[in-house]
C-alpha cells in the first residue's frame, strides 16, 4: 500500500520538529492589552503543520480591528520566519460568547425609553448615554441601543468597540461595558451604516430591534436619529416605547421644531416624558457665575412638556460616562430620577373597583382567586382582573366557568412594564 504523506514517519518527525520551533516562535508574539505572550493570553487555539504549511488558529475577536490585524501580521511573520516554513497563514476562529437565558428582541426589555431630538448636534446621544449609564450606575439592568444608523456614534461616546457575537441561533449579542450592554449598528461595521439609506436602514434596524438577544434588561434607553424621519417612523411603529426625552437646546429655532415633533410622538400614541433643556448657559471658570447662552425667554418653557433637567455647558458633560457611581454625572444622575419618577406617574394604574386582584398571588392560586372573585361578581357587571403577568389564560377560565354569551368583549391591555388589566365587559 502506497504510504501518504500524513503516514510517512519521517514526515510526521520532521512536523513534530517544525511544529516546536513555530510555536516557539509564536511565544515570542505578545497580547498588546494583556502584555502576555499570545500562549498565555489564550488567544492561539491551534498550530497545525502539514509539510511546509503552518495554519495558526487564534482567536483575535475581542480586539479591535486595526490591533487584530497588528497581531496576525506579527503572528504570520514569526511563523513564516521559522526554517523549514514555506507558507504561514492565521486563520480567525471565534469563542462563542455565554449566552445563557437570553431575551431574543427589543419587545423583552422591561420598559424602553427613546431620546429624541428634531435636530442633530444638541446632545441627544450625550444624554441617551449618560442616562443609560446613570440608570445603571443605580443598579438597574441597562441595554442602550443606538438606533442613530446615519450617525452611530454611541460605540465612540462609550469607547467600545466590536465585534458583535451571535447565540447559537445567529442572534446577534450586543456589546458589553462594565454591564451596561451596548448594541449599534456602528458595531457592526464602521462604514456602511453612513452609505444606508431608506428601505436599507429600516430592514437593518428593524432586524436588529427583532433579532438582538438581550441578557433580560430592566430598561432599554433607545437613541434615535435626530428629526421625523422613515427611521424614527418605522420605530414607533415597531418597538413599544415607554416614553420618549426630547433633547434640544434652549434656541427658539430648535425648541419650535421640537415642538412639532413632540406632537408627532403624540400622535403616534408614545408617552412624552418631557424634555432635556441643553447647554442654555455655562459656568464662568472666573467668576463662577452662570451665563446664558441663548438671549430672551427660554421658550422651552412654552413647550407644554414637563422639564426633565437642564443642564448647562459642561465639559464634564464631553467625558466618557461610565455605568458607575463615580462614572456619571450629577446631571445625569438627577436626570435618571427624573425620567423614573415620570414613568412611574405615567404608568400608574388605575385598578376599577372591584377588580380581582392577581399581583402577587401565587401561580397556582391564581384560577381559584378568579374562580372565586368572578363568582361574588355581580351578573351583568363587567369583570376586571389586574395582573402582574399577561392575563390572557384567564379568559379561557372565564369561558368555562360562565356562561359563553354573557361577556361580549374580553381586552387585555398591559398598563404599565408590570402590571396587566383585562377587562370583560357584558353584552
Ligand atoms: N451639556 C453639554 N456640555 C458640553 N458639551 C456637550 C453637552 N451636551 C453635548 N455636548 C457635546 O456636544 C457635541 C454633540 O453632542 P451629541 O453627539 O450628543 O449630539 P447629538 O444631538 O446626538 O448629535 P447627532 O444627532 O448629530 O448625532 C458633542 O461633542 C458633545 O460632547
Amino acid at each position: 500500500m502506497a504510504e501518504t504523506p500524513d503516514s510517512d514517519p519521517s514526515q510526521r518527525s520532521h512536523d513534530d520538529q517544525l511544529q516546536d520551533d513555530v510555536e516557539a516562535a509564536l511565544r515570542r508574539v505578545r497580547d498588546p492589552e494583556a502584555d502576555k505572550d499570545v500562549f498565555e493570553a489564550g488567544l492561539v487555539e491551534g498550530v497545525f503543520v502539514d509539510g511546509g504549511h503552518v495554519v495558526v488558529e487564534a482567536d483575535l475577536g475581542d480586539f479591535p480591528p486595526d490591533e487584530a490585524e497588528a497581531v496576525t501580521a506579527t503572528m504570520v511573520r514569526a511563523a513564516g520566519d521559522v526554517d523549514g516554513v514555506e507558507r504561514a497563514h492565521v486563520e480567525h476562529v471565534h469563542a462563542q460568547p455565554e449566552t445563557g437565558d437570553r431575551s431574543v428582541g427589543i419587545g423583552a426589555a422591561d420598559r424602553v425609553v427613546a431620546v429624541a431630538s428634531a435636530k442633530g448636534g444638541v446632545g441627544k446621544s450625550t444624554v441617551a448615554t449618560s442616562l443609560a449609564c446613570a440608570l445603571a450606575a443605580d443598579g438597574e439592568s441597562v441595554g442602550l441601543f443606538d438606533a442613530d444608523i446615519h450617525g452611530p456614534n454611541v460605540p465612540e461616546l462609550l469607547s467600545v468597540s466590536g465585534p458583535v457575537h451571535s447565540d447559537e441561533d445567529g442572534n446577534p449579542i450586543p456589546v458589553e461595558t462594565d454591564g451596561l450592554e451596548v448594541m449599534s449598528v456602528g458595531l457592526l461595521s464602521s462604514s456602511a451604516p453612513l452609505a444606508w439609506r431608506g428601505a436599507m436602514a429600516h430592514d437593518a434596524l428593524s432586524e436588529l430591534f427583532e433579532e438582538t438577544a438581550w441578557d433580560d434588561p430592566d430598561t432599554v434607553v433607545l437613541d434615535l436619529p435626530p428629526g421625523t424621519g422613515d427611521v424614527v417612523l418605522t420605530t414607533l411603529q415597531e418597538v413599544p416605547v415607554h416614553g420618549v426625552v426630547f433633547v434640544t437646546t434652549p434656541f427658539h429655532a430648535a425648541v419650535s421644531d421640537t415642538h412639532r415633533s413632540l406632537q408627532l410622538f403624540e400622535e403616534n400614541d408614545v408617552p412624552v416624558l418631557g424634555v432635556v433643556s441643553n447647554m442654555g448657559e455655562f459656568v464662568c471658570e472666573n467668576c463662577g457665575e452662570p451665563h446664558d447662552l441663548f438671549d430672551g425667554d427660554d421658550p422651552v418653557a412654552a413647550l407644554g412638556a414637563p422639564v426633565l433637567a437642564e443642564i448647562p455647558f459642561d465639559p464634564e458633560m464631553q467625558a466618557a460616562p461610565e455605568p458607575t457611581t463615580d462614572g456619571v454625572s450629577d446631571h445625569a444622575s438627577d436626570l435618571s430620577t427624573a425620567v423614573r419618577d415620570r414613568l412611574d406617574e405615567i404608568w400608574t394604574v388605575d385598578v376599577p373597583e372591584g377588580a380581582v386582584d392577581l399581583r402577587g398571588v401565587a401561580p397556582d392560586e391564581r384560577r381559584e382567586h378568579v374562580r372565586t372573585g368572578f363568582e361574588a361578581h355581580e351578573a351583568g357587571e363587567p369583570f376586571y382582573v389586574v395582573s402582574d403577568r399577561d392575563p390572557t389564560p384567564v379568559r379561557e377560565l372565564l369561558l368555562d366557568v360562565a356562561d359563553t354569551d354573557s361577556f361580549e368583549t374580553f381586552q387585555v391591555r398591559r398598563q404599565n412594564p408590570e402590571t396587566w388589566l383585562l377587562r370583560a365587559l357584558p353584552a
